[in-house]
């Protein structure tokens, strides 16, 4: 049975003196001076309204390691001592996942209100002649100054558990995916914040999610999750940042995944390219990190003029296609038009799922435009349901890849999505989500994302057969996607991640 909260209301200097093994996983410690805070209670408490007037708060959530959240403009912010997994224990930012969004907001002058967002962009187009003319002009980081440590705490502030939890008591990867983004864009403003100034003149927007890899086991909605992430390489006015997650088992944060996101610079109006501070990495790890940003870059591009959509497949990968093809005519016509399924195979048809968005202003993110995370979060939730109708048992999802962010999406569009499998071995599905939209004046549809998710399931699955051209090249960079799946695939035999 779940402990009751209790509440210790102490002086600061009692706080000092406080040890924390004497207090257990659920026990709040109310500061009782300086009486000069405005909020009356704590909406994150374990018990709203009996924190006195006039105290800041401060919440000791686990005994096994000394952490502190202090009550900051009504949210418990994490104090400084979570060090575990930190490559920065010296200067650490850290925040509670309910200050993220809150904190963008503030950096870039969002509004909160819907009616109030056009107020908001007018006022950001005084910030244009705070922009840099080059980016020789701006001051140069170090890898620490971006870095970042966020605390989602789903086992000691279960009333955050909600939102996270599938029916089958694991983390939806979909909310995942969205605090992954909004970090991202955090890191990169702690990469360009001007100390002086508490607003950026910059729009930070996603336009690439490169590569995400599950690297270990179950997420439990009942331990506490930690990200962390820093700037890793920066080109002009580009910047990828590196993002892992760890989930608390014992007393232990355990790696379980890795992100690497590529963010763009734009102006205060988010309509022209504006210039990052330059990185200067400062030991050999971080430049190998700088190195491996390079080469990452070389192989987006590489990726890119070698896509099917540019160029003839491959001898090998034309063989390919071709043998699938002569195993789907039948033998008794032998004729092109009479195909036949091989064994324990469906068509890639047959595959598809489609969904529509109504994209409203609650989905906006802070420039005003559809959230990079909600689009992410429909795409993989569709994706996931593709992968189990498709497998008929439960797909657990492996890797993300390559998911590229072309337009921004307007609040008020219609979003299309649809889904199908393109590839499958073994237990593995690979599974194309496609995204376009229309606006309601507007029929024209414009492609505005294509997603690659990796899925595991339970039991083999069958094959997917492409029948026409088109889907044989969808078939082949499925396969080139599975390809680059960067961590081997047999030692994958425990995860269980879910929408
Ligand atoms: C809560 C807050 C969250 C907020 C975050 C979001 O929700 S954002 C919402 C989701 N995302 C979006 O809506 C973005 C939609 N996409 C776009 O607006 C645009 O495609 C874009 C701004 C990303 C890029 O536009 P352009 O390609 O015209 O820009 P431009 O040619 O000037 O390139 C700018 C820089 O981006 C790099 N770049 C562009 N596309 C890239 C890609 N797929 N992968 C890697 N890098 C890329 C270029 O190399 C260049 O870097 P260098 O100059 O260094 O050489």
């Amino acid at each position: 049975m779940a402990k009751k909260a209790a509440f210790l209301f102490v002086s600061s200097a009692q706080l000092a003196q406080l040890r924390p093994r004497a207090l257990d996983s659920t026990t709040c410690v109310a500061l009782r001076d300086p009486p000069s805070l405005e909020h009356s209670s704590c909406s994150q408490c374990f018990l709203p309204g009996r924190v006195p007037a006039g105290s800041p708060l401060v919440q000791l959530v686990e005994s096994s390691r000394y952490r502190l959240c202090t009550l900051n403009k009504g949210l418990l912010t994490p104090a400084r001592g979570l060090t575990q997994g930190s490559q920065n224990p010296e200067k650490q930012n850290v925040f509670h996942i309910l200050e993220v969004r809150d904190k963008l907001r503030e950096i870039v002058g969002a509004s909160t209100n819907w009616r109030d967002h056009v107020k908001a962009m007018e006022e950001r187009k005084l910030l244009q002649s705070f922009l840099a003319k080059s980016q020789e002009g701006l001051p140069p980081r170090r890898m620490k100054d971006s870095y970042i440590e966020v605390l989602l705490p789903l086992g000691s502030q279960p009333e955050l558990r909600e939102k996270y939890l599938t029916v089958q008591n694991t983390v939806r990867f979909g909310r995942i995916l969205e605090d992954l983004d909004s970090l991202g864009v955090l890191v990169c403003y702690m990469h360009t914040r001007i100390h002086s100034a508490k607003m950026s003149p910059l729009s930070i927007v996603t336009a690439l999610v490169d590569k995400i890899d599950l690297c270990k086991k179950n997420l439990s909605p009942e331990q506490d999750i930690k990200f962390s992430g820093h700037v890793s390489w920066v080109g002009k006015t580009s910047m990828e940042v590196k993002m892992r997650m760890f989930q608390l088992h014992g007393n232990e944060f355990c790696p379980v995944l890795d992100a690497t996101f590529v963010m763009v610079a734009r102006d205060s109006e988010n309509k022209g390219p504006a210039f990052v501070n330059p990185l200067i990495p400062e030991s050999p790890e971080e430049e190998e990190l700088f190195r491996q940003g390079e080469l990452n870059k070389g192989r987006r591009v590489a990726f890119s003029s070698t896509s099917l959509l540019k160029m003839a497949p491959s001898a090998e990968e034309r063989t390919t296609i071709h043998e699938m093809f002569l195993s789907t005519l039948d033998p008794k016509t032998i004729s092109f038009r009479s195909r036949i399924l091989p064994p324990n195979a469906m068509w890639m048809e047959n595959s598809k799922l489609k969904s529509l968005e109504i994209c409203h202003p609650q989905e906006r993110n802070i420039f005003n435009r559809i959230f990079g995370g909600f689009l992410m979060r429909k795409a993989y939730e569709l994706g996931w349901a593709t992968a189990c109708n498709f497998g008929g048992s439960r797909p657990f999802v492996v890797a993300v890849d390559d998911i590229m962010f072309q337009k921004p999406v307007e609040v008020g569009s219609l979003l299309f999505l649809s889904s199908q499998v393109c590839f499958t071995q073994g237990n593995y599905i690979q599974v194309r989500v496609h995204s376009e939209v229309a606006s309601l004046q507007n029929k024209e549809h414009t492609t505005t994302n294509v997603f690659h998710f990796t899925f595991m399931s339970e039991k083999e699955v069958p094959l997917v057969c492409p029948r026409t051209y088109g889907e044989s090249m969808l078939y082949l960079d499925g396969q080139r996607h599975f390809n680059s799946m960067s961590v081997p695939v047999n030692l994958r035999k425990d995860f269980l991640v879910e929408p």
